[in-house]
């Protein structure tokens, strides 16, 4: 288990730049397995779940060749479906949350698609009826082995129809998306999913020959091909990691550039962070927050009522960014109400919070109250244990304001979503060390 040391309560300064969008690259390697044609993508992360997926791809037998820095080609022209079979891919496939995406497209090429049970973080039930419903639509028969948690469809030939999602599930319409370009027929998705992960991965997939209308809204509609060729393609800055530093530089009162973010693609982040008090500056394609030295005062409703910040599929505001909100509150004038929808184990974080002096109340699983200090009582360092990628960041940034010397274990939890983030946090200041 890995850790962190961190001697909080400095102030950072200077300029971060953010790295490729994690659950995008997820998306994105999984689509080289629908053409034979070499794929070259570009600001790929270099972080565990990414680098997990790669490596499964290669054991599929897809050739993986580095063309530059977080740069690389994808070419699967010589697929080993044996290695589905194998007791290593129920280890490999079952470590992170993005693997299931492979089974859309191995099942539109190559008629058939498993999966064991996909890792990522324990946040609460995250079911996967969304996928297969989609799957089984398109004329897949789908077996499910109780015992090893073991997921298998199979098709000869997808044929496209309409279907309605049950819900609006990011990586389950990524996977039926994936699916239904190399289905016959056309393919209509309502309440799809739209995150510019999605937006990115259907552009991806038209300059790869697909054909696609309505990306990025919620009803897709897919002409199916033939064949799909290669193409090249960029990730878009990660907007989590932007939301991250955002909240970074207000919680340590520290002035930061967070350059090239892409702002056309970052929806309702900004303004979730402004009604929280925080002055987030557009200088270009940078984002730009000044040193809150006199801290920062939470918006009420126009009625006078507590903010409430909630989380909802696109447009409206991300889930993993909820716990930076949590965190960058405790030090805020005022009150809001956090209000985690989707995930029922996401909060259970706060208590951490709680002993190192943060006024909070839990009030349910999914909702916690919170009572900003305005700084006039610092938060104190403490150890603890991360127990997911986004409470993780956000004990991390409540350590580094803290007073004292904080101890933060498990950071694998971390290194899954932030590339050399001790690094880079040191480049702006931070006392950060791994241990
Ligand atoms: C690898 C990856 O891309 N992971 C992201 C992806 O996970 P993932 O694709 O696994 O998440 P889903 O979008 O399927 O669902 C997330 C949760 O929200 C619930 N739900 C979803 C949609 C809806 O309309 N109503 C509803 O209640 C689901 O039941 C589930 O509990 O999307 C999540 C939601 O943005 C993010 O937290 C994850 O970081
Ligand atoms: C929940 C997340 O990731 P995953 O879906 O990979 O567990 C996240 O990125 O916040």
């Amino acid at each position: 288990m890995g850790t962190f040391k961190i001697e909080g309560g400095h102030q950072l300064k200077g300029s971060i730049k953010p790295q490729g969008a994690k659950n995008e690259a997820l998306q994105i390697l999984c689509a080289v397995l629908l053409t034979d044609q070499k794929v070259t993508i570009h600001n790929i992360p270099d972080i565990v779940d990414v680098n997990k997926l790669i490596a499964l791809l290669q054991k599929l037998g897809v050739k993986v060749a580095s063309v530059g820095a977080n740069a690389y080609s994808f070419q699967a022209d010589d697929i080993n479906l044996e290695y589905l079979e194998s007791e290593q891919f129920k280890i490999d496939g079952g470590s992170l949350r993005g693997s299931i995406m492979i089974v859309g497209p191995l099942l539109a090429r190559f008629g058939k698609g498993y999966i064991p049970k996909p890792g990522g973080d324990k946040i609460g039930r995250r079911r996967l009826d969304t996928h297969f419903e989609g799957f089984i639509r398109l004329g897949a028969s789908f077996r499910y082995n109780r015992e090893e948690h073991f997921y298998g469809v199979e098709a000869k030939q997808l044929t496209g129809t309409y279907m309605l999602l049950d819900e609006a599930s990011v990586t389950g319409t990524a996977n039926i998306v994936m699916a239904a370009v190399l289905a016959k027929g056309t393919t209509t998705i309502y309440n799809a999913a739209c995150e510019p992960y999605l937006q990115q991965l259907c552009n991806m997939l038209i300059r790869m020959g697909a054909e696609i209308k309505g990306v990025g809204s919620n009803l897709l509609i897919i002409e199916g091909v033939e064949k799909l060729g290669g193409t090249t393609h960029t990730m878009l800055p990660d907007m989590i990691e932007i939301g991250s530093w955002i909240g970074l530089a207000a919680m340590t009162k520290s002035e930061l550039t967070i350059k090239d973010v892409s702002w056309k693609d970052l929806g309702q982040i900004p303004n979730v962070f402004r009604k929280l008090g925080i002055t987030v500056e557009q200088k270009g394609d940078d984002i730009h927050v000044p040193a809150h030295a006199n801290g920062y005062k939470i918006q009420k409703f126009i009625d006078g009522s507590i903010l409430t910040v909630a989380d909802a599929p696109w447009p409206g505001f991300t889930p993993d960014l909820l716990s930076i909100v949590l965190v960058i509150a405790t030090q805020a004038e005022g009150e809001v109400l956090v209000h985690q929808k989707m995930f029922e184990s996401r909060l259970f974080f706060v208590d951490k919070l709680i002993d190192m002096g943060a006024k909070i109340i839990l009030c349910d699983p999914h909702r916690a109250t919170v009572i900003g200090h305005n700084f006039k009582s610092q938060l104190k360092a403490t150890t603890m244990t991360s127990p997911d990628i986004r409470a993780g960041i956000s004990l991390l940034i409540a350590a580094l304001s803290a007073k004292g010397t904080s101890i933060i274990h498990n950071i694998e939890q971390i290194d899954r979503g932030y590339e050399r983030i001790d690094e880079r946090l040191r480049a702006i200041g931070a006392k950060i060390e791994r241990i």
